[in-house]
């Protein structure tokens, strides 16, 4: 019996839209983010997968994307886990810009370095080595017995926690996981053996 992660990363939020960084910022679905969510759950439905537990993140738009992907499966009875280690990476004092403006600020160069470098973190924020240092243990403690024991759990949350668990469950360099682009609403499934190992990738 093998386990099935299923991560999704939130529909277009309304600064997605707005081209601005985002973070641990609770900003809400725009109508194409509803719509990208509802058809997640219309694939998952469509290829007959039935979760066991459901987790998502502390922020509204992860939690949201999760409630409309119940919604088309229909799915009702269910204990939902929200913890903030699978919350956006925190673009700290970047959150709220406008990613072009931000450019025009501080040059191309130094926003790509804050965007995607494994380890320099934004002024008062997270890089993607401390978002994956929350955001792995609590994968390793709290999912990761579930998919040894063949159960199939539904993650919502965001382009860099999921990146986070993208590197870890594929075993990328960090090179290998910055050049990965995570897209709103697209379903990326695995299949995990009862030694915690990941046995294949799934296309929906
Ligand atoms: O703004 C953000 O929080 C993230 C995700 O949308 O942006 P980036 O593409 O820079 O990681």
């Amino acid at each position: 019996m093998t386990g099935m992660l299923i991560l999704v990363r939130h529909g277009q939020s309304e600064w997605n839209l707005k081209n601005l960084f985002t973070g641990w910022r609770n900003v809400e679905l725009t109508e194409q983010g509803i719509g990208e969510a509802r058809a997640t759950g219309k694939k998952l439905a469509a290829a007959g997968i039935v979760p066991d537990l459901f987790y998502t993140s502390a922020l509204r738009r992860a939690q949201h994307t999760l409630d409309l992907i119940l919604e088309e499966m229909g799915i009702v009875n269910l204990t939902i886990t929200r913890n903030q280690a699978l919350n956006e990476r925190d673009y700290g004092d970047l959150s709220g810009l406008n990613k072009d403006d931000a450019r025009a600020k501080w040059g191309d160069e130094q926003v790509l370095i804050w965007r995607r470098s494994y380890d320099v973190p934004p002024p008062g924020g997270e890089s993607l080595k401390d978002t994956a240092d929350r955001t792995q243990p609590y994968f390793e403690a709290e999912i990761l017995p579930h998919l040894k024991a063949g159960k199939t759990v539904l993650v919502t949350a965001h382009g860099n926690s999921l990146r986070a668990l993208v590197k870890a469950i594929e075993g990328l360099t960090p090179d290998e996981i910055l050049k990965r682009e995570i897209a709103t609403g697209e379903p990326v499934a695995y299949r995990i053996g009862p030694d915690g190992a990941m046995i294949e990738k799934v296309t929906l």
